[in-house]
């Protein structure tokens, strides 16, 4: 990872997100129900819960995917819950999907240029004609993109299809993009799902260093205990759609009604299992 990974121009002021009794309906079932917690500015928060507590919901939610029934989510000044998820997007916070959701037969740098859309200035017009300006900018946004791309260690793969690189570099291509945006806040849906024991490694260092290099807030939503612990500065606890905890990970962890629901979780698991 490279230091020369800096905020681009001026230290962005970063503001808090705060999330009001959100609750989410879907027919008859309620998803998320009356749920608040705070991402204080440069922190990592993590969501967690069992299976089904409405993790992703909420991750969609801030994101403008899904429509909250009630409630209120505020990113600095601005509410969210009325934005399409471009104008969330647009407001500095960005996002990883739990599944990958980049081009396979682009090249890594081609899908990091695509991060840079958001912040592109050179019209349709002026880019299509190859103006002095738009190629100028091109040449900015390319030399950002390799500066991310050496922080999360892509350097090599710049020029390979995304498509063809093991489960765990694609991962970090994901994070790449989204810091293509120059976020604000960036949003993890299962950062390591999926990922061998030094792939996990490997991300949960690269998480740190993006929150020491940039001072940017995290928040990510995950089911491996161990990284949440170790990485999460204050964690929210889920379970069928309701607040159960929220505080410190050492509290957290320690809090009866967290441990019921995970053990609850887990009996359930063994009993369906032949
Ligand atoms: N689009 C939808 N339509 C109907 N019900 C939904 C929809 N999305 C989620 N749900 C339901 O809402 C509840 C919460 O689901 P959600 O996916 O948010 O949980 P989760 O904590 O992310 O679970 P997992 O850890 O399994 O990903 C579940 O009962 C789920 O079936």
């Amino acid at each position: 990872m490279s230091d020369a990974y800096q905020p681009d121009g001026m230290e962005p002021s970063i503001p808090k997100l705060e999330v009001r009794d959100v609750t989410v309906r879907f027919a008859g079932l309620v998803a998320l129900d009356a749920v608040s917690f705070t991402v204080e500015p440069g922190s990592v928060h993590a969501v967690i819960g069992p299976n089904g507590a409405g993790k992703s919901t909420c991750f969609n939610v801030l994101s403008g995917v899904y429509r909250a029934t009630s409630g209120s989510v505020r990113f600095g000044d601005a509410e969210l819950t009325a934005l399409p998820p471009h104008r969330i997007a647009a407001l500095g916070m960005a996002r990883t999907f739990q599944n990958i959701a980049l081009s396979p037969r682009l090249s890594v740098r081609d899908n990091l240029m695509l991060g840079r859309h958001r912040l592109t200035r050179a019209g349709f017009v002026s880019a299509g004609l190859r103006l002095p300006s738009a190629r100028r900018e091109a040449a900015r946004h390319g030399e950002r993109v390799e500066e991310i791309a050496a922080f999360v260690g892509l350097t090599p793969q710049l020029a390979m299809p995304v498509g063809l690189l093991p489960y765990g570099v694609q991962k970090r291509v994901e994070l790449a993009r989204a810091l293509c945006m120059e976020p604000k806040l960036l949003m993890l849906d299962e950062p390591v799902a999926g990922m061998n024991g030094g792939e996990r490694r490997e991300m949960a260092e690269l998480i740190i260093a993006v929150r020491e290099s940039l001072g940017i807030s995290i928040l990510l939503v995950e089911h491996d205990m161990g990284m949440v612990m170790r990485l999460a500065d204050a964690v929210t606890v889920l379970d069928f759609g309701r607040r159960i905890a929220d505080g410190p990970p050492e509290t957290v962890q320690n809090d009866p009604e967290v441990i019921r629901a995970y053990l609850g979780a887990t009996s359930e698991t063994e009993e369906a299992a032949p």
